[in-house]
């Protein structure tokens, strides 16, 4: 008999993000019905298939079927995988892809020396912010790819990493892109939570997939904090400015108000844009203050809008220097006597840690193996002494060995130029 586990059931409302793949399977009708032809066409038997408590099962006891199972999710069905709100590609990792989960920001682990962990399971979002720092959605003009990581996976690096990192570690669920869209939130959450070296977990949403069910969920598997992006209290600003005719403003209100009850600390994080949305800081100072956000960190996170060179950066937005948008804050907080407005790492608990020491020098040549490819034109995923490079303007595919010269180690996320 062979067992795959599937996805709770908050998965299966979200069945297009990953619609099968191996090991955690979510088998819809029809595909069902095409593994049991494949199965029939090659091994000329025809065993039950069903779907049972979170497990798919295959009545048989030949070992090849399972393989070929595998094989079959992965490779024909898995190459059929889309991201149901951006439409692109997903590429599923799982250990059997020996893929590093250090290396590169798009998904895996970040580590920026200090307490606080960047865990990304996922890329991808619903909205499409006009001024999104990683030009995320489905209006993207820039990613064409997405990816999702096995949560066993970012698990078994995240235990390596923490060992690496010591006790009193922040895991920090981010994504370029929407954190809620990971099929795994709850399991990551409640893995991360048995951890002996977690202390808190926080997680950065703009809160539009979010249910009372989740919020449910989240709060019992242990969410300690999400940092809410919400950037207008005005509903026809809040879609403008999330690049979404149908954003829901009042349902992200109302989620706020249920983490918070549900015992989910809240920040409420607007990316301010001069102009735009400043004249709204006091409205968000007053709703962070009338449901309770900022119980256990502060409430307000304001954030300045700043240009990123793969980002969208419309031209309303004109960006403006951080000294003048810190004296913006000490004003708000002299008139509106809340405080910290001005964030320190301290107000979260961060302090600095040492790196996990780079594997890789700025200007180094490597000799390294093309694993995937990137989310952009012209980018790759190359392998090498068990971290991912970013190799940019390359033409190499899967497979190549490649000499890289290394051109960026930043916090230990390389990026590189084929020599
Ligand atoms: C890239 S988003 C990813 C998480 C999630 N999708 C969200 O929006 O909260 C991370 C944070 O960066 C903010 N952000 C996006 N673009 C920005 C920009 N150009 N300047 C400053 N902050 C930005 C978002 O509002 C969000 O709070
Ligand atoms: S800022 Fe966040 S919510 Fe907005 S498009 Fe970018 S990733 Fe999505």
């Amino acid at each position: 008999m062979i067992r795959l586990k599937l996805p709770n059931s908050y998965f299966e409302e979200h069945d297009d993000i990953i619609r099968l793949v191996w090991r955690r399977t979510l088998i819809a009708d029809y595909e069902k019905k095409e593994l049991e032809r494949a199965i029939k066409r090659k091994f000329r038997i025809s065993p039950e298939i069903k779907v049972e408590e979170g497990y798919l099962i295959i009545n048989t006891d030949n070992e090849e079927v399972e393989k070929f199972v595998a094989f079959f999710i992965q490779n024909y069905l898995g190459d059929r995988l889309r991201n149901r709100f951006t439409r692109r590609k997903i590429v599923y990792i799982h250990e059997g892809m020996n893929v590093p989960l250090l290396g590169y920001n798009a998904f895996g682990l970040i580590d920026r020396g200090t307490n606080l962990i960047q865990v990304r399971g996922s890329t991808g979002c619903n909205l499409s912010c006009i001024f999104c720092s990683v030009d995320e959605g489905p209006y993207s003009r820039t990613r064409n790819l997405d990816f999702v990581v096995d949560v066993d996976y970012l698990m078994k690096w995240f235990d390596w990493v923490a060992k690496e990192k010591g006790k009193g570690l922040e895991a920090h669920l981010d994504a370029q892109g929407e954190p809620l869209l990971y099929p795994y939130i709850v399991e990551l959450v409640q893995e991360l939570r048995s951890h002996p070296h977690v202390s808190v977990i926080s997680m950065q949403s703009n809160g539009v997939l979010l249910d009372e069910k989740l919020v449910e969920e989240l709060a019992e598997a242990g969410l300690d904090r999400v940092n809410l992006s919400i950037h207008s209290l005005d509903p026809e600003k809040a879609k403008m400015l999330m690049g979404m005719k149908n954003y829901d403003l009042n349902h992200v209100l109302e989620m706020a108000e249920a983490l918070v009850n549900a015992g989910i600390d809240v920040l409420i994080a607007p990316v301010i844009i001069f102009g735009i949305n400043d004249n709204e800081a006091e409205a968000f100072i007053e709703f962070a203050r009338r449901i309770g956000a900022g119980k256990r960190w502060p409430a307000l996170g304001f954030q300045n809008y700043v240009p990123y060179k793969f980002g969208r950066n419309p031209v309303i937005a004109k960006p403006v220097p951080f000294k003048e948008f810190y004296e913006w804050l000490r004003m708000l907080e002299e008139k509106t006597g809340m405080r910290p407005l001005v964030l320190k790492p301290h107000h979260f608990g961060m302090h600095p840690r040492p790196f996990i020491p780079l594997a890789f020098k700025r200007g180094e040549v490597v000799k390294a193996e093309v694993v995937l490819p990137g989310r952009m034109e012209g980018e790759m995923l190359a392998k090498a002494r068990n971290r991912l490079i970013q190799v940019i303007n390359t033409q190499a595919k899967v497979g190549d060995k490649i000499k890289v010269r290394i051109v960026r180690t930043r916090h230990g996320i390389y990026v590189g130029t084929q020599v």
